[in-house]
């Protein structure tokens, strides 16, 4: 990995040092070509030609585009980048009436190994810098621009776990918040239950969404579906929420990805309600099928048991939505991401 300075790796002050000598109404074009509309150095005909060749080679991007896949319906959109170094990270722009969300990687691969989970069936590559992460966020609203629509929300939720790179998830927020104007209320981060990033960001001063990626409301079967939970069990990370609301007061989301016979049972749904009420701010529950990925022969719960299992939870007193699964077709889904990267074959339904 190299230590050039990319385009999304600079504040808006920093620019101002990286162009050092350029007048501050030329940074100030800049800085709207990169943050507000999202384009390339050669489309800004504002600037001398002389200049914006410069600046190509002295911003260079971060990310350069693979491929770039849309679901049959058009509202889905998967982007492959490849990074300096080689590697291969996704992103998910999701469009919807006249909003879109961008569902954007952290890291190259994950360690935490989820069987389920196709970007952990690659195994880890390496952390992704503020630059390549908020680039993936100017690149999918220039494209949500090409059809009139504009970036309300951002989820962690692609490749990797964000609290296992909390400190440059965290910058990349602040750059989201303070560059693109987006509100800390839209931007959501989804991790499997690391603690320490649990509590670093319950230090953090802008108020974020919080998911957790519970999936199992006991231990024997959370170590099995989710291997970080052998080091972080259950009972601390309902006490890590719990220190997490007492100083935020917001509802952290659970997800819930329903395994057919494996976590839709009965019993399941009483004990996720029951998980649900030891927090302070009961938790509110999403809940997909899991989705096909190459390395987990088990299939997702039908809609129908899905459905069944959220009017479960409900008569048990806990919240629940179901969400739709958008872009499968294209392997955009959620857990689906694994940029053509090879996956460990062969983990089995659990009983
Ligand atoms: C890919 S992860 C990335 C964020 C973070 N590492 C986490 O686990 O929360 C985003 C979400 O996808 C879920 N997920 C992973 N594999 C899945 C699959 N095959 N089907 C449905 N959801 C899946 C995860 O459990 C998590 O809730
Ligand atoms: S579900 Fe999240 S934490 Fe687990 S392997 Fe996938 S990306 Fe990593």
């Amino acid at each position: 990995m190299t230590t050039t300075v990319t385009r999304y790796d600079v504040t808006r002050d920093q620019l101002a040092d990286v162009l050092d000598g350029t007048p501050r109404y030329r940074v100030d074009q800049v800085w709207q070509g990169l943050y507000e509309h999202c384009t390339e150095p050669s489309d800004w005909t504002n600037l001398p030609k002389a200049m914006r060749a410069e600046l190509d080679e002295q911003l260079p991007p971060a990310l350069t585009s693979v491929t770039e896949s849309v679901s049959n319906d058009g509202n889905t959109v998967k982007f492959l980048w490849e990074l300096d170094g080689g590697e291969r990270v996704e992103t998910v722009l999701m469009l919807y009436r006249d909003r879109a969300t961008v569902c954007v990687s952290s890291q190259a691969g994950c360690a935490m190994a989820c069987g389920f989970c196709a970007t952990g069936q690659a195994g880890f590559s390496r952390h992704l810098t503020v630059g390549e992460i908020v680039e993936q966020i100017a690149r999918a609203t220039r494209r949500a621009k090409d059809v009139d629509r504009r970036v309300s929300n951002v989820v962690y939720m692609g490749m990797g776990e964000p609290m296992a790179n909390e400190s440059r998830v965290w910058e990349s927020v602040e750059r989201l918040h303070g560059d693109f104007g987006l509100s800390a209320r839209h931007i959501t981060i989804s991790t499997v239950g690391l603690l320490p990033g649990i509590r670093a960001l319950a230090d953090r001063p802008l108020p974020v969404n919080l998911a957790v990626s519970l999936h199992a409301a006991n231990d024997e079967l959370r170590n099995e579906l989710v291997p970080i939970n052998r080091r972080y069990p259950i009972d601390d990370l309902v006490d890590a929420c719990n220190d997490y609301l007492a100083v935020r007061n917001r509802r952290v989301s659970f997800e819930w990805a329903m395994i057919d016979g494996v976590n839709d049972r009965d019993r399941d749904a009483a004990e996720l309600a029951s998980v649900c009420r030891r927090l302070r701010l009961p938790a509110h529950v999403n809940l997909i099928p899991l989705n096909p990925t190459p390395g987990y022969p088990t299939r997702g719960s039908t809609l129908k048991r899905v459905h069944e299992f959220r009017d479960l939870l409900e008569s048990l007193g806990a919240n629940a939505t179901v969400r739709q699964n958008r872009g499968t077709e294209i392997d955009a889904a959620c857990g689906q991401l694994a940029a053509g990267q090879p996956v460990t074959l062969g983990r089995k339904k659990t009983d």
